[in-house]
């Protein structure tokens, strides 16, 4: 009989959590940098450039490769023979270890979580609860599986119900597109064949969990129709050309992992969860003897990658912008962003609209009259840090709001990730707007572009409040110009097949 301790557990648990929010996985690093190799689109290199150089910064400062730093997911399988000195329940023990990790006072991570998941909507302040999942195996050990999951590719994930004669292949590849680029590709896939509706969707959240090894899968062919499928898939998925960021190009997924289980007759559940850049995930085994203790790897396992954010890049000066300057800005074109700007996410642009609505003004010092708005919810700083990563969030979610914003309060342009729908897009036609992208997964590379960061409003929103920040130099893309035209539509239609493996 083995006995767990509770310092034990929960100082696994929040050490984990602050290895993984700095340290990408080895495995990872190295997939992304053979792709960012062979990457021939431009636009998609600069983007895995971008992440690359951000890991590296993070893994030398300590600080989160991205500003969502993520919902806690943990795996437990708990052996029969084991006994815990606790009086707490396995999902207090996770949450206790959650809390450590959030509110370490070297490195504190963000709190994304929200409660109630509708109406009031309220950040639990820790990062709390953790999503557990519990299995009881024999044994005397505990093993732990743990990722802190990014809220932009979790919102992505799909799940249907097929017809046992149909092709899954054709359901993932019609799916994937729909995706979008709010997942922060290049990642992973996880796919959950079989089983019941739920077990579909854990299958593919467990599937995550494995290192990527399409690589040696590669070199050594496939042993059962799973690894052919994972093979098939992964170079299809590819060939889409949806690329890093969604810019088009060579690279969307670094692997794709499949894991089934028996199901109905009747039945063919079929789940699909990405990934991000930001890939986060460790395991550990607990035998009674202590907390366990995390190697931190070697910087050499970073690569090098030269990247000047200012070669053929246009400095551009916030202040004395004006919309005839944004017309002559090209879509796909690097610019370095000087001068004010404001931040406001999801809650933020929510509460501004309910404002406008109702004929109200908007809180003291929140003028977005010929301003940008950076969509953003950073993570606090430490030290002689001005702010801490602050990389783009989704700027899909915001597309409902955009029309109102670009008419009723002057804002002339956006920067986020992501691709915009058709209603945003006609908005930035109609006004002469632009939409601009920032790279997530490289928020402490884009942190560092900020000298200044003031409080406006609704603070009571924590990460998601509006703040004023003074960039310099801040690397982006134009992705949406003022006449409308799309990156994200034009990128991928160029590089689908270039390959030479043909999707229809
Ligand atoms: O919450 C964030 O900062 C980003 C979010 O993960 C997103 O990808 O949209």
């Amino acid at each position: 009989m083995t006995l767990i301790r509770e310092t034990d557990f929960i100082t696994s648990i929040a050490d984990a959590l602050q290895f993984i929010s700095y340290y990408h996985p080895r495995d990872y690093l190295q997939a992304l940098t053979a792709a960012y190799y062979a990457e021939q689109s431009p636009a998609a290199r600069d983007a895995m450039a971008q992440i690359l150089v951000n890991s590296r910064l993070c893994a030398e400062g300590q600080r989160p490769i991205c500003q969502d730093t993520g919902l806690v997911v943990v795996f437990l399988k708990i052996g029969m023979n084991v006994r815990w000195d606790t009086a707490l329940s396995v999902q207090e023990l996770v949450d206790a270890g959650v809390r450590s990790a959030y509110q370490h006072p070297d490195n504190p991570l963000r709190a994304s979580m929200v409660a109630p998941p509708f109406g009031a909507r309220k950040n639990t302040g820790d990062n709390t609860p953790a999503i557990v999942h519990v299995e009881l195996v024999p044994g005397a050990q505990v093993e732990v599986r743990l990722a802190a999951k990014g809220g932009g590719s979790e919102n992505k994930a799909k799940f249907a119900i097929l017809n046992p004669s149909a092709s899954l292949t054709d359901w993932v590849l019609q799916t994937v597109p729909t995706l979008g680029a709010g997942w922060c590709p290049p990642g992973m896939l996880g796919i959950g064949i079989g089983g019941s509706a739920e077990k579909a969707m854990l299958l593919a959240k467990e599937s995550l969990l494995a290192p990527i090894d399409m690589h040696e899968l590669r070199a050594r062919g496939a042993a059962n129709p799973t690894e052919e499928l994972r093979l098939e898939l992964f170079d299809k998925i590819n060939a889409l050309g949806i690329g890093a960021q969604g810019l088009g190009g060579l690279t969307t997924v670094l692997d794709v992992k499949i894991l089934t289980h028996p199901t109905h007759a009747a039945s063919l559940p079929i789940a699909l969860i990405p990934n991000c850049a930001a890939t986060r995930h460790l395991e550990f085994t607990l035998d009674g003897s202590g907390p366990v203790t995390f190697t931190p790897p070697k910087l050499d396992d970073w690569p090098r990658i030269d990247w000047n954010a200012a070669a053929g890049a246009r400095r551009v000066n916030l202040d004395q912008l004006t919309r005839a300057d944004l017309a002559t800005w090209q879509p796909g074109e690097r610019l370095l962003l000087s001068g004010k700007l404001l931040t406001g996410r999801d809650a933020a642009h929510q509460r501004i609209i309910e404002l406008l609505n109702r004929s109200e003004p908007l809180p003291a010092g929140v003028d977005l009259n010929n301003r940008f708005i950076y969509y953003v919810g950073p993570v606090d700083p430490v030290r002689d840090e001005i702010v801490g990563p602050a990389g783009p969030t989704t700027a899909t979610r915001m597309d409902q709001f955009t029309e109102q914003m670009l008419r009723d309060t002057g804002l002339i342009g956006m920067i986020g990730k992501a691709e915009r729908g058709a209603i945003a897009i006609n908005a930035i036609k109609q006004h002469g707007a632009v939409y601009l992208i920032a790279v997530g997964g490289a928020a402490y590379l884009v942190a560092k572009a900020i000298k200044a960061s003031r409080l406006i409003a609704f603070a009571d929103l924590g990460m998601e409040a509006i703040r004023e920040f003074t960039v310099e130099d801040m690397p982006v893309m134009v992705a949406v110009d003022s006449h409308g035209v799309s990156i994200h539509e034009t990128g991928p239609a160029q590089w689908r097949n270039y390959s030479g493996i043909t999707v229809t």
